[in-house]
């Protein structure tokens, strides 16, 4: 019966729009959520407002295969993505939300010398940077993923894989809405259905957002709108050395549990888990051209199923019930931008392409203590926009998973 709905009480209000905050924070996503919920907890900045132009989550966050890990070879990644892990693991109990967090093993194949090279080295670095990670051979991923075909006669023979065993998993609607509630209750403003269409500055200095409801006064304002950020840095006056892509993501009818790991091939070019309702998850790399669609191409899904029945042959005639696409911010070297912008008072956080979701604690917790204090956190320093000018770039197109 209806009655029992009426009775569930909002997550969150739906305030009206103050005309002054300290902080206005673009895009209603995970990171930007998350941002405005550190902001409040962590750094007492309640004056806050996130501005989402749809609804919130309804993204980047609602739309990706909700894969985390840490094990990304340079340190710089490595320490951001892995505060990010170490927030993670204790994120239900400080949103008491159940985010779902899953560490069920996160495999990296490996299908030529130079993988198993390449895997080496980045299972080093790991172990050097504190972050958990081994090295397997074949023997041991056959046992350890009973339906991989880890035979010979297939085109792409695994070697070995590495393997991660606290990356896994996490509910993405559920980060979402857990940060919204937290930041809500701290006193945060979320501002829905509220599209920002422009920067107000004064003497080249931002003071606000122009936005489908008027005009949003802030004293400092944080973007954070993945694949739109580049026509927002257009709209601030300035260029990003951003692509932004369609990717591709699929779910099957539900099947027994079969896959109970995350399974990727960056040679074979696929990736694959099984969430708790049976779903195949299931994922490749980008579709070539610039879009803003949400959606992709179809070869790109032929693509990723070949590479699917080619790991596991097994999943052959099991039907795909749901395709869709987001819209991710690739970057020069598949690194985020976290940086002051050339213009002041104006902060971006973007450009984490196809592997941000696993950021999301980590990026917002580094990105909300940059805007309370004025200043980038150590952990957000290396990836200033600068680095395209200095030549100082930090290439993780190797622990992108699914090159792109
Ligand atoms: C199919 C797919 C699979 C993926 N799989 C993974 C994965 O397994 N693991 C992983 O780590 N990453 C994955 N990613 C990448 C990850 O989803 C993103 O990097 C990350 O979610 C981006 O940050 P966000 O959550 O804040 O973005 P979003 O959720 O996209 O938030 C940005 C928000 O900004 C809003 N916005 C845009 N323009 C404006 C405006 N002008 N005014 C106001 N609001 C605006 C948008 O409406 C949106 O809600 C995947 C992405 C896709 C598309
Ligand atoms: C979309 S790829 C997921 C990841 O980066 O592990």
């Amino acid at each position: 019966s209806l009655s029992h709905h009426e009775n569930w009480q909002r997550m969150w209000r739906t305030p009206t729009p103050k005309p002054l905050y300290d902080v206005i924070i673009v895009g209603g996503g995970g990171h930007g959520l998350a941002t405005a919920y550190y902001l409040a907890k962590e750094f007492g900045v309640t004056n806050v407002a996130v501005v989402e132009k749809g609804w919130l989550g309804g993204g980047n966050t609602a739309r990706n295969t909700t894969i985390v890990r840490s094990n990304y070879l340079w340190d710089e990644s490595a320490q951001l993505y892995e505060h990010a892990m170490k927030l993670w693991e204790g994120l239900s109990q400080d949103l008491n939300y159940n985010v779902m967090y899953s560490p069920r093993g996160v495999y990296n194949l490996c299908h030529t010398l130079q993988d198993m090279r390449d895997a080496e080295r980045r299972v080093s670095a790991n172990r050097l940077n504190g972050i958990d990670g081994e090295l397997l051979d074949t023997r041991q991923v056959e046992t350890e993923i009973p339906y991989l075909d880890c035979s010979k006669h297939t085109r792409y023979p695994i070697m070995g894989a590495t393997v991660q065993r606290r990356g896994g998993v996490a509910r993405h609607d559920a980060v979402a809405w857990g940060y919204a509630r937290g930041a809500d209750a701290l006193g945060v403003d979320l501002l829905q259905n509220t599209e920002v269409i422009g920067f107000r500055k004064q003497d080249g200095v931002v003071i606000g957002v122009e936005t489908t409801k008027g005009f949003i006064g802030a004293k400092r304002v944080g973007v954070v709108t993945a694949g739109n950020s580049g026509h927002m840095a257009k709209l601030a006056g300035f260029r990003l050395p951003i692509e932004s892509h369609p990717l591709q993501a699929l779910v099957s009818e539900p099947i027994k549990p079969i896959i109970d790991s995350v399974i990727m091939s960056n040679a074979v070019h696929g990736y694959i888990s099984q969430s708790d309702k049976g779903d195949l998850v299931i994922g490749a790399g980008i579709d070539g051209y610039n879009g803003y669609g949400q959606r992709g191409s179809y070869p790109t899904i032929e693509h990723t199923l070949q590479a699917i029945v080619e790991m596991f042959p097994v999943l052959s005639r099991v039907r795909m019930n749901r395709q869709w696409g987001g819209i991710v911010d690739t970057s020069p070297d598949a690194c985020p931008i976290i940086s002051k912008t050339p213009v002041p008072n104006l902060f971006f956080n973007c450009g984490w392409g196809t592997g941000g979701f696993k950021a999301t604690p980590g990026s917002g917790h580094v990105f909300a203590a940059s805007l309370a204090k004025g200043e980038m956190h150590p952990l957000a320093k290396p990836f200033a926009i600068e680095r395209f000018h200095t030549g100082a770039l930090i290439d993780e197109h190797g622990a992108a998973a699914v090159a792109h």
